[in-house]
């Protein structure tokens, strides 16, 4: 098949919600690309606004870890995008082949994707649908931030939501200010990669549940539990730092450019503090942006201009739920993947009960990660939540207590120590 009497399409790579892609050739200039077809069957009257919205959106940007746009337009009723081809497979591919990822690849998926996204939000570009599929790695690993067929610019006041009010984005991956309604912000592309780096250390997404309802209600309200303890071998540093970007609450998590520069600084391969008796006289005096490699619980490298909330212990010394196993198998003791939602997840009034909001097409799969209907683009979940957004508020209360606390327990103790 010629389209636009230019692109020779070989063979279909894959299917999304828009469209299909095809592996092709551009015959003028003699070069591999992708082909993204939109889909004609007219039900989403839309879907060509959102389709040229890609192409003008992912055509701004010109990075090495954003496929980029080549050319766009139609071709026999249908609109087309010829993008830069991305040999390799999506990290959702390398994931289902080879399992959970090293720590070394890792950081280098999440040095890079932070790049891409860095380049993004440097445009005032969020993504809002990173998941596992949409980062693509090329032959040499390479990881390239494709499909930005729902980003939007950040001060588009329709950012995050459909004309009939539903949630864009990727339930598995979705940050919890967006379960609540409010418009994605760069932050919140920040969330969907620690989920997206979190399932590829674990196997599983941090957060499963049988119903959307349950699973927006995790995102908000359910502490995530530490990759160590389902199994995933990272060296602490990485750990806490990825918590951090997991954080409820979206300022107090890393920005792109932050995680870029400390994965790409290598702080990641720390450890914790040691104890002060622990300690080596040496290790005392390392800076805490170097790593240290061999060394055992010293506390979690900094990244470079990296806000003090933003480094991770926090969230890394929650205490995760008791349902933890450390095991990677799916059962009803890791968060949200039994058959009712976990202890943590309480329905609010009015919300829908149990039924799946947004069915999925396998025949009411539950949310459990990749090759589920749940990976889907738009959910058809009402988005203002009173129950969610007050769990959320619940969460900054309680971080100001704990901050409380420890000012005045530390007022107390120079006190102490003064006098
Ligand atoms: N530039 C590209 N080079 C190589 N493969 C690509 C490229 N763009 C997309 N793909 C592959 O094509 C498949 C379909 O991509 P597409 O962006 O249409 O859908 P999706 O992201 O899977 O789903 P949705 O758009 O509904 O979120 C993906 O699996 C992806 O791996």
């Amino acid at each position: 098949m010629l389209v636009a009497d230019r692109y020779r399409l070989h063979a279909v790579i894959g299917r999304g919600g828009m469209g299909e892609v095809w592996r092709g050739l551009d015959e003028v200039l003699g070069r591999p690309v992708a082909v993204k077809l939109l889909l004609n069957d007219g039900a989403d009257a839309s879907a060509e606004a959102r389709f040229r919205l890609e192409a003008q959106t992912s055509a701004r940007l010109h990075h090495p870890h954003v496929v980029g746009t080549l050319d766009f337009g139609t071709w026999q009723d249908r609109w087309f995008l010829v993008m830069e081809l991305v040999e390799g497979d999506s990290l959702a591919g390398e994931l289902s082949t080879g399992g959970p990822l090293t720590p070394e690849r890792l950081a280098q998926v999440a040095q890079q994707a932070a790049e891409g996204l860095a380049a993004a939000h440097a445009q005032g570009i969020v993504h809002r649908d990173i998941k596992p599929g949409n980062l693509l790695g090329d032959r040499d690993g390479t990881v390239r931030i494709g499909d930005f067929g729902i980003a939007r610019f950040v001060d588009d006041p329709s950012a995050g939501l459909t004309t009939t009010g539903q949630i864009v984005g990727t339930g598995l991956y979705l940050a919890p200010e967006r379960a609540i309604g409010t418009p994605a912000s760069s932050a919140s592309d920040l969330y969907s990669l620690g989920c997206v780096l979190y399932e590829l250390a674990v196997g599983r997404p941090p957060f499963e549940a049988d119903t959307a309802t349950a699973l927006l209600y995790q995102h908000v309200d359910a502490p995530p539990v530490p990759p160590s303890r389902r199994g995933a071998t990272l060296p602490p540093a990485f750990e806490a730092y990825l918590l951090s970007m997991l954080a409820k609450q979206p300022g107090e998590r890393p920005t792109a450019r932050q995680v870029a520069d400390w994965f790409g600084s290598g702080a990641w391969r720390g450890a914790p503090e040691p104890l002060p008796l622990e300690q080596p006289a040496a290790a005392r005096h390392r800076g805490p942006q170097q790593p240290a490699p061999g060394g055992t619980r010293r506390r979690p490298a900094q990244p470079t201009g990296t806000r003090r909330r933003a480094t991770g212990p926090a969230p890394a010394r929650r205490s995760a739920p008791d349902t933890a196993t450390g095991t990677r198998r799916r059962g009803p003791e890791q968060p949200g993947t039994g058959n009712q939602p976990p202890a943590t997840v309480r329905p609010a009034p009015g919300l829908p009960g149990s039924a799946p909001a947004h069915p999925a097409p396998t025949g009411g799969a539950p949310a459990s990660g990749l090759g589920t209907g749940w990976n889907t683009t738009v959910h058809r979940v009402p988005a203002r939540r009173p129950g969610l957004r007050s769990s959320l508020r619940r969460h900054s209360r309680t971080t100001a207590v704990v901050a409380g606390t420890v000012l005045f327990l530390s007022a107390l103790l120079l006190g102490m120590a003064l006098f």
